[in-house]
């Protein structure tokens, strides 16, 4: 469950942007919409709790980020919320399976092989846990980058544009993963993009 009330956010020198309210149940999936330059990705960290807002507050699974500490924020983040960009973000030292390992580590669990490889096998990576991601091809990387965002069953899942680099047949396969994968931990899906391809089969949108 998330849900923002009268956020807004000023970059320094620069203009208010204000943002609708948003009220996600638990296994929604919504697209946030809107131009080069509305305000998605801001909007999208403020969500997360990456920024501060000037104004209004962020519930995530009954909790009000503005309530939390720095450090408090940093591991409730850990726990509930799972994060995946337009292009995916490893460590790029260590394998795909050490990379889970580390996230499970970050939000304060015990590292849990079977899922770990259990997941690995679901998102069609089985012979790829010991591979830097690195080696890995644009959709395996961003499958692995799912795998490492539902891999503590967040309460909210935040995807920026995670198709934008993925051919017609790869971004139906990743959608109907997250969604997938969204449903099984029952967690809110809430999806920036700019791509039409999703525009048609997703319909809880949010226009900015
Ligand atoms: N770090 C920053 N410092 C100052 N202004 C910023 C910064 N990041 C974004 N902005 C401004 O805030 C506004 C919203 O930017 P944001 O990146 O949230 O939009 P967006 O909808 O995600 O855009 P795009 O679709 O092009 O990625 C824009 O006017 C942008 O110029």
């Amino acid at each position: 469950m998330l849900s923002s009330t009268n956020l807004s956010f000023t970059y320094p020198g620069g203009e208010v942007l204000k943002f609708p309210d948003l009220v996600c149940p638990a296994g929604e999936t919504r697209l946030l919409l809107g131009k080069s330059g509305s305000g998605k990705t801001t909007m999208l960290q403020l969500l997360a709790g990456l920024r501060k807002p000037a104004t209004g507050s962020v519930v995530i699974n009954g909790q009000n980020l503005n309530e939390l500490s720095g450090a408090e924020l940093d591991y409730f983040r850990g726990q509930n919320v799972g994060m995946i960009f337009q292009t995916a973000h490893f460590i790029r030292a260590l394998s795909v399976r050490e990379n889970l390992a580390i996230a499970q580590q970050l939000a304060g669990k015990p590292i849990d092989r079977p899922r770990i490889d259990g997941l690995l096998e679901e998102l069609d990576l089985g012979g790829k846990g010991n591979a830097l991601p690195g080696k890995l091809s644009v959709g395996q990387q961003q499958r692995a980058a799912i795998a490492r965002a539902i891999i503590n069953q967040p309460a909210v899942i935040f995807a920026d544009e995670p198709t934008s680099a993925l051919d017609d047949d790869n971004t139906r396969q990743v959608i109907q993963l997250l969604q997938r994968q969204a449903e099984a931990v029952k967690a809110t899906l809430l999806i920036v993009t700019h791509d039409n391809r999703l525009t048609g089969i997703i319909p809880q949108q949010t226009k900015l």
